[in-house]
């Protein structure tokens, strides 16, 4: 997959595509209907994929730094997923005062037409754009009317009489029903990122976490956690998490720790991605480093039941295959 950051790093040779422009929170099974829509189209039209996105989010940048709201996906993340769909192409415009005081005519003209020379458009029919949201649905129509463009309405994609949305999923995990939100995702909520060295507090207790920085993001899901973490090599490992500022350990910073259940092993510099299987409760401060041990032995008996009632395997370090001593 191509990432364009920015307008001004489309070349000559972008022009042509067929593409749909949105923000792609979660890249869930709304998302993945507009994204089979395309892909249908660049068979016919035999031009490539483009998604185009914002970076902050628009409601990111209204919003201000004081009150961000939650997202599902740091960019990072909602670009694995596109590229695990094979989206040949994702432009990510900077959303800032500049492309928010944009005339809608411009964006049609300069952006869509002669950069992109867009041949199928794909976006909602509340999509508003330009100065003031002065571009809709309408313009885009007449616009592909006149540049010989087709525009077309995604189709809200219904799911339990409901459209399928991300402010539904955030909805779901915030009420820490995740199996809600794995069904309006297709997919266990996931979190990616590196795991870094923390307090080393965990191992005196009993239970290392590998830890994973969240960069300032406001996530939708905060408490404890059955997991599946995956990468580092390692096959898909059950454990518990806790996402939180650690109150017990006056931590700071807003932290994913991830304790791998009968696992031993260095971790540290890894990539790895956090699957969010099932909520088990919110997190608390405790009177001691004691009390929070007890508390997260009967979490690991709480996620143990889970997947055992599941047919989840948990994997044994011990009889990993080793390698002979020679490599
Ligand atoms: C399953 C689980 C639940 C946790 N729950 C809490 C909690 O409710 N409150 C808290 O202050 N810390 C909680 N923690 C502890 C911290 O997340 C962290 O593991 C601990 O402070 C050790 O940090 P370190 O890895 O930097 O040494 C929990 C950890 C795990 C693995
Ligand atoms: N069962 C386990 N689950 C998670 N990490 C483990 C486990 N066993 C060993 N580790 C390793 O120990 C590290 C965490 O130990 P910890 O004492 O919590 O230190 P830190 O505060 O640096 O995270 C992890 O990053 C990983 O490399």
């Amino acid at each position: 997959m191509e990432l364009i950051r920015g307008q001004h790093n489309l070349r000559p040779w972008h022009r042509g595509c067929v593409a749909t422009i949105g923000n792609f929170d979660g890249v869930h099974l709304g998302h993945r209907v507009i994204l089979d829509q395309l892909t249908r189209q660049m068979a016919r039209l035999r031009l490539p994929r483009m998604v185009i996105t914002f970076e902050p989010q628009p409601q990111e940048f209204f919003a201000g730094p004081t009150a961000p709201p939650a997202r599902l996906m740091r960019l990072r993340e909602k670009l694995l997923a596109l590229d695990g769909l094979g989206i040949e192409r994702v432009l990510c415009l900077k959303f800032d005062h500049q492309l928010a005081a944009m005339p809608a005519s411009d964006f049609i003209n300069e952006l869509l037409v002669n950069r992109l020379g867009i041949r199928y458009l794909v976006v909602g029919d509340d999509f508003r754009f330009g100065h003031r949201r002065a571009g809709d649905f309408a313009m885009l129509v007449a616009a592909g009317q006149r540049h010989g463009f087709e525009v077309v309405d995604t189709h809200s994609y219904i799911l339990d009489d409901q459209r399928v949305s991300s402010t539904r999923t955030r909805e779901a995990l915030a009420h820490g029903d995740l199996e809600a939100a794995a069904r309006l995702l297709g997919r266990p909520y996931d979190m990616c990122g590196r795991v870094a060295h923390g307090d080393q507090i965990g191992r005196t207790i009993g239970f290392p976490t590998a830890n994973i920085h969240l960069l300032r993001r406001v996530t939708p899901v905060y408490g404890v956690y059955a997991v599946v973490m995956s990468g580092a090599g390692l096959q898909p490992w059950p454990g518990v998490a806790n996402v939180g500022r650690r109150p017990t350990v006056r931590g700071i910073r807003q932290q994913l720790e991830v304790h791998l259940l009968d696992f031993r092993g260095d971790l540290y510099g890894q990539q790895v991605k956090v699957d969010f299987m099932h909520y088990i409760r919110p997190e608390q401060r405790f009177e001691s480093l004691m009390a929070l041990q007890a508390q997260i032995q009967r979490d690991t008996h709480t996620a143990r039941s889970y997947f055992s009632a599941r047919g989840i395997v948990i994997p044994d370090t011990h009889h990993r295959p080793l390698l002979p001593e020679a490599f």
